[in-house]
């Protein structure tokens, strides 16, 4: 039985993340591993409404590039899908998007964690507890992607997340799981969760009453 080429996977949920307008303008990558450990990501600069089997380059387990042709890069921010690869052995897809509402919400706090609301919407990310105190890291937008990279791999070795996902200042969300099925629900998950922020703010209801 022939294994389903998973580029086709990524060209579907990017067309999906595009039409909800969170990969506008080239924004946003999206990666999924292969067996040998290798991972196929978006080249840079591409549309994510429309790509094509061979908008993507191939990435060896030891960073090499390989591409289908002169003219792909790797996305500009393969540092930080390495990185998750790198510290979580069973992430299988690593999605990244830019949405409105994620660039508001990092502004929400000067820290660099983000209260998540207590929503029933947390089981999704596989939580079962009651008065739920939940946090999302969130990174400085360094110009120097590797330097966003490396400060994930120091903050998530000092202590691991308490859900698959990180966000960048100004800039959007990345999330990560061991499938791109739940990689793609993570990232309606988490999006959801950002918009929920948002309308909070502006009805005055508490993010989290149990803080
Ligand atoms: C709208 S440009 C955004 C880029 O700078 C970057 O943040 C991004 O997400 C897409 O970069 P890419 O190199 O196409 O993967
Ligand atoms: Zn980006």
């Amino acid at each position: 039985m022939s294994v389903p080429d998973l580029r086709l996977e990524l060209m579907a949920n990017a067309e999906h993340f595009y039409k909800q307008g969170w990969m506008a303008g080239t924004a946003g990558n999206l990666s999924a591993r292969l067996p040998d450990g290798s991972f196929w990501i978006t080249a840079s600069g591409k549309s994510k409404g429309n790509l094509n089997l061979t908008d993507f380059v191939k990435i060896t387990p030891d960073g090499i590039v390989e591409s289908l042709s002169n003219d792909l890069k790797p996305s500009a921010e393969t540092a930080i899908h390495q990185t998750i690869y790198k510290i979580f052995p069973e992430a299988q897809a690593c999605y990244h998007v830019h949405s409105i509402e994620a660039n508001l919400v990092s502004r929400f706090v000067e820290g660099d964690t983000l209260l998540l609301p207590p929503l029933e919407m947390l089981k999704g990310f596989n939580i079962w507890q009651e008065n739920l105190n939940i946090t999302l890291s969130i990174f400085p937008n360094h110009f120097d992607v590797s330097q966003i990279a490396r400060e994930i791999k120091e903050c998530f070795q000092l202590a691991p997340p308490q859900i698959p996902a990180l966000l960048i200042r100004d800039h959007g969300v990345t999330v990560w799981a061991d499938s791109t099925e739940k990689a793609r629900n993570f990232i309606e998950l988490i999006e959801y969760l950002f918009r929920y922020i948002v309308a909070a703010s502006q009805t005055g209801v508490k993010i989290n009453p149990y803080v």
